[in-house]
């Protein structure tokens, strides 16, 4: 079964919400979010708008407060001011895992996972849709057993969609790293999530498996339908794959807009990229090969 087939098949014992899966995705509304160091105004009044289905990247220089608008959207890092919203509640008063439930689901710039399996780790990305109790699973009681039997099958066709089939039982140490940054992405995706960040998902990649990763990320998005908020200092992958883009300097919004346009924006190009006619050029070519 393809995976899109599966989605639509789902049992709703394993949906991220009751009824979920005939809810659409929801828009992601970040609204005038202000986020104070002590001193440091490490986001002032940002706003934009992640539309339902689409790949929204977030870029600037180092320092520019994307991570830390990251860290508020999942619930790491508390707003100074302003919200976060997302089906309709504001995020920036819930707990992170509150969050997850809602349908948002993270993976990390550096990569945490070290132990274990490909499926094990995987499974760790069902477990908020568990229903069985610790008992009933440490009883093995055939209602927990179906339901672990549900979840690793589910878990076996995103590690496929991903291009981890054959990896699924070995461990995740073993394998090289561009592999195990797909696990990542994996372990987020068995969240069943209808938003997914994405943080710098190619970093310490090398170019093959850069454009190989970007693939994929466009693949979730048109297989799923989900929304992808990413952060990535790639503008090549960028440029290839995002439908709109937030660049961001020194904690303010300096730009918002398609691919095309923002790469022509006098205010990224001085800010962002430095030199503008050089750099300009260099964008443009690497939006054509990363
Ligand atoms: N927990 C924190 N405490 C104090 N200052 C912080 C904290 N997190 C981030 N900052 C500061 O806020 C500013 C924005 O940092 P942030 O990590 O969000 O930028 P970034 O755009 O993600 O940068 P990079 O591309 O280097 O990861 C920086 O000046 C950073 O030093």
């Amino acid at each position: 079964m393809s995976i899109d087939a599966a989605a639509a098949t789902r049992d709703p014992a394993s949906s991220p919400e009751p009824d979920a899966e005939t809810e659409p995705v929801p828009a992601l509304t970040v609204d005038a979010l202000t986020v104070r160091f002590s001193g440091l105004l490490a986001l002032d009044a940002v706003s934009f708008t992640v539309a339902p289905g689409t790949i929204h990247a977030l870029i600037g220089p180092n320092g520019a407060g994307k991570s830390t608008c990251f860290n508020v959207v999942s619930g790491v890092y508390r707003a100074t001011a302003g919200a976060v919203r997302y089906a309709g509640k504001d995020l920036t008063r819930m707990a992170p895992h509150r969050i997850a439930r809602l349908g948002v689901a993270r993976t990390f710039q550096n990569i945490v996972l070290t132990h274990g399996t490909v499926a094990d780790n995987l499974m760790l990305g069902r477990h908020s849709l568990t229903r069985a109790g610790f008992t009933a699973t440490a009883l093995r009681l055939p209602r927990a057993v179906r339901e672990q039997r549900r979840h690793r099958e589910r878990a076996a066709e995103i590690a496929d969609f991903l291009g981890l089939g054959p990896a699924f039982d070995k461990p995740v140490g073993s394998l090289a790293y561009g592999d195990r940054k797909r696990v990542e992405m994996a372990r987020a995706l068995c969240m069943e999530p209808k938003l997914l960040l994405l943080d710098e998902p190619v970093a310490g990649m090398h170019p093959t498996e850069r454009v190989a990763m970007a693939e994929t990320i466009a693949k979730v998005r048109d297989a799923l339908g989900i929304s992808i908020l990413i952060v990535e200092h790639d503008m090549g992958l960028i440029m290839r794959i995002a439908d709109s883009v937030t660049v961001l300097d020194f904690g303010r919004l300096i730009a918002d807009g398609t691919p095309e346009r923002v790469q022509r924006d006098p205010a990224v190009i001085s800010a962002y990229l430095g030199t503008p006619a050089q750099d300009a050029q260099d964008t443009q070519d690497e939006g054509t090969q990363p």
